[in-house]
């Protein structure tokens, strides 16, 4: 049987025909996305049916299911002819960083964490639907209905039937559900709008059908709930007690698997959903792969010779420190930030510790993430790499000391895509449990080299030094 899997992620859609008996993959296309933190819905449709009209034309057979992998908490925001009233806001839009401030004065962090597992952020979709009311308020006074960029690409797959639907995993991005107890919040929703009350999509279990396609090439498959595209990555790598995700996308997305729902109050660890029931607790920047390849264009290389650069380096580049915050940050809450770099002197300014700097720089951020994982009481037994910059040999080699703990590789594939079509399988299945895929993989050992201490100290001062936390 052959299943599909999409990833609508920040930069491209990805979609991977899957034999859903053994996991492996048979066909795949990419079409990209435009750039920018504010992008209308149309492209991610325009970008999905051309990615699957290619995947499915090289596909061997019939489509039986299809689910979406979605990009976090972009508020797709609907007129009553079901139009967006405007461009969709993404996940790395700062602009409601005032109204993340407003709502945590409001009812105070610890409250917040404890009813919706978040401290607001300007990522959060309730933030956006305040500015939205703050700032443009013909257009708020518009909204019939809120979806999540996976629902919204869901919901035209099957032909924009009457109810709309999302799962637990994007739900609990929102900033309007409770993971406690597994229900929209739409008292908050109200009072981010002014007292408006638009309707929001029906939650569905992970192993939900939600509908059939219409969409020509796949008509009459069964959609799954669909998620976010962390929790498809999730489910697609089969996580077990123990691991660790380290995603270097556009974002740099840290995760592990959990039994409990996780409430951090400081707002580092976001307390998600999963795809599976259970949760997810999340930590998220938004400055990673774009480092890489920002550098490289600085260095007028490409990737490859950017990870060159870096490997010919030696650990802590000679003094200099990147702190990444290129596009603002997330984690540090520091929206408004720009990048900086520490150290510099007549002798170390070179290519190569430049480069070595910038993937340094990202890892660290990472580095730290898994600390505040490890802090919600997770084991961290080993690290997952994945993402479009897991593909760097520099990031591959130097990783495992930065984290202190060995590192799997998993052979480079679309994760997302992939935990999609697994659950496009499960749903069609109708079986109590996911079908398990095997992941293979290279491992690189931590080993005994502790050169990274110097380097996180290095970071952990200029960050200090410059933003005061
Ligand atoms: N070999 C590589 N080294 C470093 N970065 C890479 C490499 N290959 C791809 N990338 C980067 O990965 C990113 C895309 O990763 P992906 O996980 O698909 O992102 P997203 O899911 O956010 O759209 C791009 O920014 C690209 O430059
Ligand atoms: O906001 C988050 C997670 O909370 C991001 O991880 C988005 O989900 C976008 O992911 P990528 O496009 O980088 O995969």
């Amino acid at each position: 049987m052959l299943v599909l899997g999409i990833d609508s992620s920040t930069q491209s859609t990805k979609a991977l025909v899957v034999d859903a008996d053994n996991g492996a993959v048979v066909a795949e296309a990419k079409a990209s996305h435009p750039e920018g933190t504010e992008v209308n819905p149309a492209a991610w449709w325009e970008a999905a049916q051309s990615a699957i009209a290619e995947a499915v034309e090289r596909a061997p057979g019939r489509i039986e299911a299809v689910s979406v992998g979605g990009q976090q908490h972009g508020m797709v925001a609907l007129d009553s002819s079901g139009e967006p009233v405007r461009d969709a806001l993404l996940w790395n839009d700062t602009r409601s960083a005032p109204q993340a401030d407003e709502l945590i004065e409001r009812h105070g962090a610890e409250q917040l964490a404890s009813r919706t597992g978040l401290v607001p952020v300007a990522s959060f979709t309730i933030t956006k639907l305040a500015w939205l009311t703050q700032n443009e308020p013909h257009n708020a006074d518009r909204v019939e209905q809120v979806l999540l960029p996976h629902d919204w690409l869901g919901w035209q797959l099957a032909g924009r039937p009457e109810q709309a639907w999302t799962d637990h995993g994007d739900a609990s991005g929102t900033g309007y559900y409770s993971p406690a107890t597994g229900e929209w919040i739409p008292e908050l929703l109200a009072e981010a709008m002014g007292g408006r009350t638009p309707k929001l999509p029906k939650l569905l279990a992970p192993n939900a059908k939600a509908a059939e396609a219409t969409l020509p090439g796949i008509e009459g498959a069964t959609i799954g709930a669909g998620t976010g595209d962390n929790m498809a990555a999730a489910l697609g790598l089969g996580l077990k007690p123990g691991d660790v995700v380290v995603s270097l996308g556009t974002s740099g997305a840290v995760f592990a698997p959990a039994e409990q729902p996780s409430a951090d109050p400081s707002g580092i660890v976001a307390g998600f959903c999963d795809a599976t029931g259970r949760y997810l607790p999340l930590v998220c920047t938004l400055n990673a792969a774009r480092v890489l390849s920002s550098t490289a264009q600085m260095l007028e290389t490409d990737l490859e010779g950017l990870s060159e650069l870096a490997l010919a380096a030696e650990p802590g580049a000679a003094g200099l420190s990147l702190l990444p915050y290129l596009e603002g940050e997330r984690t540090p809450n520091l929206p408004d930030a720009t990048g900086t770099l520490t150290g510099l002197s007549g002798a170390n300014m070179t290519p190569q510790n430049l480069a070595r700097a910038a993937v340094e720089g990202m890892l660290c951020g990472m580095a730290d993430a898994i600390d505040a994982i490890r802090d919600t009481g997770a084991e961290v037994r080993r690290v997952l790499l994945i993402g479009g910059a897991a593909r760097s040999e520099a990031v591959q080699a130097i990783a495992p000391g930065l984290f202190g703990v060995d590192v799997d590789i998993p052979d480079p594939a679309e994760y997302v895509a992939l935990g999609a079509a697994k659950q496009a399988a499960w749903a069609h299945s109708g079986s109590a449990a996911p079908p398990e895929w095997e992941v293979a993989g290279t491992r690189k050992a931590v080993g005994a080299d502790t050169s990274h201490e110097v380097v996180r100290t290095a970071y952990t001062l200029a960050r200090k030094q410059v933003h005061g936390i």
